[in-house]
């Protein structure tokens, strides 16, 4: 709720970390006790008082902090005892807002209101966290004895304030997020003729937006210690997690959206909007409420940036950005306990006592178009209109907390509002009794609390909502009462709190009056049964529960992109160096891929043109220094590809060189046959039948694209066609062949850059990859070691594991290197990295052979090519980069010899 004007003052409860800290934390039993003694609520009025936190300048605070330690840029908190000591996840919690707003008194004095809402609360609950929370003042500060004052109290509270001036505000917070962004989201279309509008361009209040984001990451920066977790919320902040990367690529960033992510075609119209998707794409764990807020913002990352979708999240050449579904709860504790407060059962009383025997229909909104004040008000006059014994029998309270008062589509909303309800009160009111009363403030938290009691039926009618905490409250509070929920199917909640909510569209003015009279009506029984579904809903998914959740996929996510970070980001391949060790090398493996490595790339001149575009050839250029190397007689060459055996046999036939077909299955010499080497693999295609006909069709449909159909798998690739459209038809492809094949486990649906393919379960060439050593070990009657391996390919990613096989044998070998065991140890060695194809694969088992890979790490050089992220240690930036590196390796050879 707004934050600037009418939220609860209480006091600031003693609290140095989040939850049930150590001895320092001296959290009462329930908070709510120190609401009371802060102000008068134990008589169950409204607290108007001002919280105690107030401090002079440079004085001693009086109270400590809620919010973490007092923050000292990259210092250890304040304040740390014996108990507190053992280690605590430390998060920066940062949001546009502060969970405190801080109110002048003078030049140099503070005092501060406590903000309710979701994020303060789901913080305040968890455990073992310390935080920091990194927010904007709220307020314009312009004096510099003013911004330190506030920095120090707010300091207390374990709370960094970012100051933004008046003009910077105007543009970044009423214009881009609140006039651009928030309609936008909730599916409204964009204010027209505002002065915001007239004076001030899209681009000058994106450029507010950024340099704010710019200022919220240095502020980042400056308190960030290595091993905290930066938690980034909502919609103003959608730049922070690029900005936070490029500051520091070791960061962990996480970031959440409280509000709807649109659909696609809406996003479209964002103006920026690919720019705000890789912003976002940025962190390492992305949050939504719902299941379609997520899939909103995957399809508009597949749509709009042409990026790969995963069962995980996003993926960027390699890089992977997690996307889940968290809902937000509330501290349903909190709820129940205040219900129990001596002072709150005597308000409700008297609440009772007013409404003198009239049913209580309570709305609790900000004043904000999304939250549908006016259709609710409507259709309460249809249900009036339509059922006239109810006009003295009921009252619609609506508390509207007025919010973001500085817009003028909010402006305009008051008046709309205040117009309607005079009107209805007029039209159906009495000299002792009106039919709604409507509140343009805020109410304090107790006071909130007995209104959600006394109520028979909530109202809550949003347009569109990201989640809609009023509703999951007012759940909260009817365990007595067992109260009749109405919920607009349009809000986040509507996911969770449908079997236990009449739900309804907000624009279907007589549905809404229907259910009005329906909720009256309803037989106990009946409203117990779905308030019960609610009920246990709302008390176990709780707003703690979230932040945990959150917080710890977080860290894990942070935990494993640490542990790859090596091979995430490769290094060019260092041409130079991996030739001196080619040559300085015994006996060399190279493996080659062929599509997109040792093919001309798609952009040379003709081949887009050609009609033969379907067939792979091998770049012209490749011919004499492949003959060189396959000739070479203490190397070993290796085309592993994806092809099928003809194209393979086509291309390499006439080279001395192995000849890796489907992605390892097949096998050959190029002067022996084919031998199809994982028997574990099975060739059944019979999932071809069903899938062949949406090859067919996305073929079809989208020109200049093809398919092939080869013995363990159909690819349907699109690299020539047109890319925008080719994205959008590979998505429905996937979708299309994901649902049709979802019964058969023995495939493997995959999206490539330009292709999408399916695949017999288990082929990949990390699986293959041992198995074709053995073979060649074995036929070639290899006695020493391999002691250099050259692995270059434009590789899925599923296929990355043949990058890690090596990095395996490679850790493997640095251990048998220093054991006097050598022997025996290579032997387990090979046969126990593979032993699972082993075992159904070799009539002669391999450990009588000679072991026959010892690799050091500086000979062993695998290479991506075209991918930015990739578990290779290096990258080529495409097929020409291979091709030239192959020429001068081979040039190398050539002299070397001479
Ligand atoms: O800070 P304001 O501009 O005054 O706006 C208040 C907050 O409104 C939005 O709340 C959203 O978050 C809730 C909790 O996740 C969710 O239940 C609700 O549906 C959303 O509208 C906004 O996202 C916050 O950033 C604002 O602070
Ligand atoms: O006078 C009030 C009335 C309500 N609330 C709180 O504001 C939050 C509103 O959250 P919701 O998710 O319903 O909508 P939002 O305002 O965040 O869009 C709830 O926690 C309410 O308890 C408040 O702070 N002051």
């Amino acid at each position: 709720m707004d934050q600037s004007s009418g939220e609860q003052n209480s006091t600031v409860p003693e609290s140095t970390h989040f939850g049930e800290g150590g001895d320092e934390a001296k959290l009462p039993e329930k908070e709510d006790e120190l609401e009371a003694s802060g102000s008068d609520n134990d008589s169950g009025e409204s607290g108007n008082a001002e919280a105690s936190g107030s401090v002079g300048g440079g004085g001693e605070a009086e109270s400590t902090s809620e919010f973490g330690n007092q923050p000292e840029p990259g210092g250890s908190g304040a304040g740390e005892t014996e108990s507190s000591k053992k280690i605590k996840l430390r998060v920066l919690v940062v949001s546009n807002r502060l969970p405190l707003s801080p109110v002048r008194g003078g030049p140099d004095s503070w005092s501060f209101k406590k903000s309710a809402g979701g994020l303060v609360s789901a913080l305040r609950g968890i455990k073992d966290v310390e935080a920091m929370w990194i927010a904007w003042a709220g307020l314009n500060v312009p004096d510099s004895l003013g911004q330190s004052t506030l920095k120090d109290a707010l300091a207390e509270q374990g709370c960094v304030p970012i100051f933004l001036d008046e003009e910077l505000v105007k543009l970044y917070y009423a214009g881009f997020c609140n006039n651009i962004i928030w309609p936008l989201f909730h599916y409204l279309v964009l204010p027209q003729n505002d002065q915001l509008m007239v004076a001030h361009s899209f681009g000058s209040q994106f450029e507010a937006y950024k340099r704010v984001n710019q200022m919220f990451s240095d502020a980042v920066s400056k308190y960030y210690r290595e091993g905290d977790v930066v938690w980034c919320h909502d919609y103003h902040l959608m730049l922070l997690p690029k900005f936070l990367k490029e500051a520091n690529s070791k960061m962990a960033v996480g970031w959440f959206l409280h509000i709807p992510f649109p659909s696609v075609d809406i996003y479209r119209t964002v103006p920026f909007g690919p720019e705000i998707l890789r912003s976002i794409l940025a962190a390492d764990l992305i949050g939504f409420h719902t299941y379609d807020h997520m899939t909103h913002f995957l399809c508009a990352c597949n749509d709009i940036l042409g990026l790969e979708r995963t069962p995980e999240g996003v993926q960027d050449k390699g890089r992977l950005t997690r996307v889940a579904v968290f809902p937000i709860g509330i501290e349903s504790d909190r709820f129940k306990q205040t219900l129990e407060l001596p002072s709150v059962k005597e308000h409700i009383n008297k609440l009772i006592q007013r409404f003198g025997g009239r049913k209580v229909m309570l709305g609790v909104d900000r004043l904000d178009m999304i939250k549908g004040i006016p259709q609710k008000i409507l259709a309460f006059e249809t249900f009036l209109q339509d059922n006239p014994s109810w006009i003295d029998r009921v009252v619609l309270v609506q508390i509207a907390v007025p919010t973001r008062t500085d817009v003028p589509e909010y402006q305009k909303l008051t008046s709309k509002v205040h117009e309607i309800v005079g009107r209805i009160n007029g039209r159906f009111g009495t000299i002792t009794a009106v039919p709604i009363h409507h509140l343009d403030r805020s109410v304090d938290f107790n006071e909130l609390c007995a209104l959600y009691a006394v109520a028979d039926v909530a109202l809550v009618t949003s347009l569109r909502d990201g989640m809609n905490l009023v509703s999951y409250e007012f759940v909260a509070c009817q365990d007595s009462k067992k109260g009749v929920l109405i919920l607009s199917e349009f809000t986040g909640a509507a996911e969770s709190l449908e079997a236990g909510a009449l739900l309804v569209n907000p624009w279907n003015t007589t549905q809404v009056a229907s259910s009005i009279k329906k909720a009256l009506i309803m037989p106990t029984d009946e409203r117990e049964k779905m308030h019960m579904c609610n009920y246990a809903y709302v008390t176990t998914h709780t707003s703690q529960k979230w932040a945990e959740t959150f917080l710890r996929a977080l860290t894990d996510t942070a935990m494993k992109a640490q542990s790859i970070i090596r091979q995430e980001v490769p290094l060019l391949l260092p041409a130079q160096t991996a030739i001196q060790q080619y040559l300085q090398s015994k006996n060399r493996l190279l493996i080659l891929g062929f599509n997109a490595t040792m093919t001309e790339s798609i952009e040379s001149p003709g081949r887009t043109g050609s009609d033969e575009i379907k067939e792979l050839k091998l770049h012209p250029d490749l011919r004499g220094p492949l003959a060189t190397l396959c000739n070479d007689a203490q190397t070993t060459v290796v085309v592993l590809s994806g092809s099928d055996r003809n194209i393979l046999d086509k291309n390499f036939g006439g080279y001395n060189m192995w000849l890796a077909a489907e992605n390892g299955m097949f096998l050959r010499h190029t002067s022996g046959d084919w031998m199809k080497i994982i028997s574990r693999v099975p060739l059944n295609m019979d999932w071809a039948v069903s899938a062949v006909p949406v090859f067919e069709l996305f073929t079809r449909r989208t020109p200049r694209s093809y398919y092939d159909h080869r013995d363990t798998s159909i690819v349907w690739d699109y690299k020539h066609a047109d890319l925008h459209f080719g994205m959008l038809q590979a998505r429905d492809m996937f979708d299309n062949l994901s649902n049709l094949l979802q019964s058969n486990a023995e495939v493997d649906v995959i999206r490539g850059s330009r292709s999408v393919e399916v695949r017999n379960f288990g082929v990949t060439k990390g699986a293959a990859i041992g198995q074709i050593l053995k073979v060649i070990v074995q036929e070639k009657n290899m006695v020493t070691p391999i002691d250099y391996v050259l692995c270059i390919g434009h590789f899925l990613q599923k296929d990355e594991n043949i990058y890690t096989f090596f990095e395996e044998e490679l850790s493997e070998s640095s251990v048998r290197l220093g054991n006097s065991k050598k022997e025996s140890r290579t032997e387990q060695t090979f046969v126990g990295c593979k032993r699972r194809e082993l075992t159904s694969l070799s009539p002669r088992p391999f450990r009588q052979k000679t072991t026959l890979i010892d690799l050091k790490d500086d000979k062993y050089f695998s290479c991506a090519v075209d991918r930015e992220y990739s578990k290779a240690r290096y990258q080529l930036p495409s097929s020409d980069h291979v091709v030239s590196f192959l020429i001068q390796l081979e040039g190398h050879i050539y002299t070397a010899e001479q």
